[in-house]
């Protein structure tokens, strides 16, 4: 049997959402270690002022590549961007396109969606389900297509606690919601979204539940993966450790401690934080696409691609790890040193917002005013407070996913290939994970050089001295206002200082008295 690479080689490769965080690392991994692949066909779309092509030669600049252009600096030559945007109907792709992917494409990665967490029902419909329906309309017209694999999420069924590695029945039939959503203006959208979505939490694991049964309606016509990640984190290994480029999902929490701004969050220290490294995902992925295209299994296969059953760590381990890698490895401008708490618990969380989110914003705002520049931290405050408000409902309670197919799938693989296509997490060493996670959102992230951090350390021991300073003339303030308007509190004062009189005194004449 062919191996991943000679799987590859000679093959063209249809792969949507390639400009985004997964895409990017399975375009790397794909030119990087099946260096025989024909061709890349990635569908793109002009944005932010920047035409596809110059998006597309933008990311080909970028770090991640940096291994493949050692190997092979003509690399872009196998990337073939197509235009298109898959929320128009055809997926606004060319005729001319069209008829050229019918028939070259062999393997199709859908990696595309809208992974807002707040995006509204009918813009995440047509994205993650209708454009879903329509590229598997197109794959039914290419003649030589051997696998379509499906990148889905291990929350799509977060409604319940053990989800095995089949596709459940859609909480709606996705056919009949697309006609109903056709009619209503978002004003009533917006309002039956509650009713709609019901035991989950938003939209993005709702259209994602659904975009899998879509996918599996085809299973009779197409050969079909559906690959189920769940917080998809910085890189493990390749194409170096700690390669991350967003503040999705706990990145951007990491980063928020790292920078002393978030102190307190709601999440369950005992709770299981189910991690993957990204490259994990896309070896499986990878692995996930050889097997169907050789195998042909009769009914779309699921793999749900998780940490927790096979080596779990905690977010209690997390909060623990993050805080101290950002104390040896600084940010910069940090707003107070890192120092972070989570708490399962409703009202001390609200308390530690108040006094450690709130106050200090206050504060610093008032600052800002005082010297005439424009105030900002309660707006920063107010950004985070909705984004982890958001996350939390994945941070206090766990899940037990099923991996079999992950295990079989692994079982399957030459030595070689189980190396080179690495997924096997129980390698993983979750404290040096998480050190080159913190470090990668540093440099990769925050574009910030790492000779900066002895400067950045001498900001977290002078942002310390602040702390002491400020805390020192609280309690001596305090004081002194007891002291003024309590006999009491003068009789403690005068007991404590002849207290320490006498010690002193003590400590004097005993020492006079050994020497
Ligand atoms: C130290 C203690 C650690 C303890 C850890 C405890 C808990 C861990 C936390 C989280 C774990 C749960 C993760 C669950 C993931 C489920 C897995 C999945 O299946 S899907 C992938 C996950 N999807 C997401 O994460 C998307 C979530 N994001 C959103 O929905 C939106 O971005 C938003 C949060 C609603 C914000 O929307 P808004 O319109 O206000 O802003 P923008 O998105 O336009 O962004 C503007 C600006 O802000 C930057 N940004 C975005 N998110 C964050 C963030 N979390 N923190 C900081 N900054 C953020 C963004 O990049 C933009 O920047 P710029 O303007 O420069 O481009
Ligand atoms: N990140 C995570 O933690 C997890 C992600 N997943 C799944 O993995 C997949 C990839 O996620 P990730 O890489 O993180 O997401 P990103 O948001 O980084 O990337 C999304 C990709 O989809 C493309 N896209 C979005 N809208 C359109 C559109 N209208 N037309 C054309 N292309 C579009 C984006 O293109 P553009 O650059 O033009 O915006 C981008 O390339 C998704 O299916 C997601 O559900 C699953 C579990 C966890």
């Amino acid at each position: 049997m062919a191996s991943i690479p000679e799987y590859y080689a000679g093959k063209s490769v249809l792969i949507t959402g390639a400009t985004g965080f997964m895409g990017k690392v399975l375009v790397e991994k794909l030119l990087r270690s099946c260096p025989e692949v024909k061709a890349l066909y990635i569908l793109v779309r002009p944005k932010a002022g920047q035409s596809m092509k110059q998006r597309v030669s933008d990311m080909m600049k970028c770090k991640l590549f940096d291994r493949v252009r050692e190997d092979n600096p003509d690399f872009h030559q196998k990337i073939i961007p197509i235009s298109s945007e898959l929320t128009q109907p055809g997926l606004s792709i060319s005729s001319e396109d069209v008829a050229k992917l019918t028939a070259c494409i062999n393997i199709v990665f859908h990696c595309a969606a809208t992974i807002r967490f707040d995006e509204p029902l009918k813009h995440a419909l047509q994205l993650n389900v209708i454009a879903t329906q329509q590229l598997l309309s197109l794959a039914q017209q290419m003649h030589h297509l051997e696998a379509f694999i499906h990148i889905s999420t291990a929350y799509a069924n977060c409604n319940r606690k053990h989800i095995d590695e089949v596709i459940y029945l859609p909480p709606v039939e996705p056919k009949k919601l697309i006609e109903s959503l056709e009619w209503m203006d978002d004003g009533i959208v917006r309002d039956i979204t509650p009713r709609l979505i019901g035991d989950r939490p938003n939209t993005y694991t709702y259209t994602k539940a659904l975009a899998e049964y879509v996918v599996q309606q085809e299973q009779d016509k197409l050969s079909i993966g559906i690959i189920r990640p769940s917080i998809v984190g910085a890189s493990w290994q390749e194409p170096f450790p700690g390669w991350i480029d967003n503040f999705n999902g706990p990145s951007g929490v990491f980063i928020a401690a790292g920078k002393g701004i978030l102190r307190t969050m709601r999440a369950s220290n005992d709770a299981v934080a189910d991690l993957i490294p990204v490259d994990v995902v896309i070896n499986l992925t990878l692995a996930a696409g050889w097997y169907t295209a050789v195998h042909r299994p009769k009914t779309a296969l699921v793999y749900n691609c998780t940490t927790g059953g096979i080596n779990p760590f905690h977010w209690g381990e997390i909060e623990h790890h993050v805080i101290s890698s950002f104390k040896r490895n600084p940010l910069e401008q940090a707003f107070r040193r890192p120092n972070a708490n989570i708490t399962s618990n409703y009202l001390i969380n609200q308390y530690w917002i108040l006094v450690s989110h709130k106050f200090p914003a206050f504060i610093y705002d008032l600052f800002l005013r005082l010297s005439g520049q424009k105030p900002q931290m309660m707006r920063i405050f107010n950004r985070l407070h909705k984004a982890i408000s958001l996350l939390e409902y994945f941070s206090s309670q766990d899940w037990e996913w099923n991996s079999d197919n992950m295990n079989m799938l692994m079982g399957q693989l030459t030595p070689k290939d189980r190396k080179m296509f690495n997924f096997d997490v129980r390698q993983l060493n979750w404290p040096e994970y998480i050190e080159n996670y913190c470090i990668g959102t540093k440099k990769y992230v925050l574009n910030e050089d790492m000779s900066d951090i002895p400067a950045a350390r001498q900001h977290l021991r002078k942002l310390r001295n602040i702390r002491y300073t400020f805390n020192t003339l609280l309690v001596v303030f305090i004081w002194r206002v007891f002291i003024a308007r309590s006999q009491m509190a003068r009789n403690i004062w005068y007991f404590v200082v002849s207290l320490c009189f006498k010690f002193l005194s003590y400590f004097r004449a005993s020492s006079t008295l050994t020497n």
